[in-house]
């Protein structure tokens, strides 16, 4: 198995000793040429852990290599511009007095390659032609792209994007989104792309990495992520499944929207209350009369609806279902689920 690009060791920043570490005993690698997405709620370390990696902030503990080359703990120590890493901000922060060209240019040494750096660093990103206009001539999307060139020009080893999208409209976002994928499989290199916005993490990411309070929650592939998530956290945060609560009798669980088969939950887990992870697509809905469920909204959404359901004890469950199922405000319901095997996590 060939050595990844990059190493954390229980790497470890805390910023003041009376509050929590920004970052905790976090340990991962990345293999070359994938593409990771560091992805939890504000807050959570994101931001601070692609700043240990990029050297702008220094761990108390823990070590990171790159490219088997310690950059930071033990002892060791590179600063940001000997890491051969390349940055994307969320502003792309690009010079507004240099043309196109000059930005890509700006962090290559000058030698007779560098224009050939900055025409195939703008072929990569689809900006051939604009290489003489400014940054104010181009539209948001085209600055990224440019910040994007900018980065990769120099072949470094790894690109760290810090939330590179958000400052785009959805429209542009959505389409930037497989862009920047499809531009960084190309160029071949290593990536790691801080964002909030679970979709855009499950839509272009090789792997995942979530967090939550400076600690890495797991980390995995999209799918494995969606189907298997390891804490109750991920579970709401990634998939926004339902978590409701059931109780072991006999060979069922016990819930509020009916018995579910103990089978259905694997037979090893001997604990006799637990919160069930429903996902909403799983849900599917019948209206009984004597249902104690009601829907108390309904949201068309093109392709299928949105449910929102109240049960008696004022639980909200949310349902996704395909347009063929249409059931008015106030329809009482019965639920079943359907899937083979559901995840269930410890009571809160
Ligand atoms: N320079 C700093 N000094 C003190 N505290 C800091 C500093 N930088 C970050 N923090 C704190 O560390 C924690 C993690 O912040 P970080 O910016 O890494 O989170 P994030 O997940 O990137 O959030 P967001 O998505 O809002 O950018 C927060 O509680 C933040 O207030």
């Amino acid at each position: 198995m060939p050595s990844p690009l990059l190493c954390l060791h229980q790497v470890t920043r805390q910023f003041s000793r009376r509050t929590q570490p920004a970052v905790c005993e976090v340990s991962l690698s990345l293999p070359a040429g994938d593409l990771l997405a560091l992805l939890g709620p504000s807050g959570c370390g994101k931001t601070t852990l692609l700043r240990l990696i990029a050297g702008f902030e220094q761990p108390q503990n823990g070590t990171i290599d790159i490219a088997q080359r310690r950059v930071s703990g033990n002892g060791h120590w590179l600063p940001p511009e000997q890491r051969n890493v390349g940055m994307v901000f969320q502003d792309y922060a690009l010079f507004p007095h240099l043309t196109v060209s000059q930005n890509i240019a700006f962090g290559l040494d000058r030698s007779s390659k560098t224009a050939k750096q900055v025409k195939d660093a703008l072929a990569l990103v689809n900006l051939t032609g604009m290489e003489n206009r400014y940054p104010h001539q181009l539209s948001g999307g085209q600055q990224q792209r440019v910040a994007l060139a900018r980065a990769i020009a120099p072949r470094p080893a790894l690109i760290l994007l810090d939330e590179p999208l958000s400052n785009l409209d959805a429209q542009v976002r959505l389409r930037l989104r497989h862009e920047l994928r499809a531009i960084l499989k190309a160029a071949g290199v290593s990536a790691i792309l801080v964002t909030h916005d679970r979709e855009e993490a499950l839509s272009i990411a090789d792997r995942i990495a979530v967090m939550c309070n400076g600690y890495l929650e797991q980390i995995d592939t999209p799918e494995y992520l969606y189907q298997q998530p390891a804490s109750r956290f991920v579970a709401e945060f990634v998939t926004q499944a339902n978590l409701i609560p059931a109780q072991r009798q006999g060979d069922v669980w016990q819930t509020e929207i009916g018995t579910i088969p103990i089978t259905l939950t694997g037979n090893c887990d001997r604990r006799d209350a637990v919160d069930l992870m429903v996902r909403q697509e799983e849900i599917v809905l019948t209206p009984v009369p004597t249902s104690q469920i009601l829907i108390r909204d309904r949201q068309f959404l093109g392709r299928e609806y949105r449910y929102v359901l109240h049960t008696p004890s004022g639980r909200e469950i949310v349902a996704r279902t395909p347009t063929n199922t249409y059931l008015a405000v106030n329809t009482p319901v019965q639920l079943e689920i359907a899937t083979q095997k559901l995840q269930l996590y410890p009571k809160t």
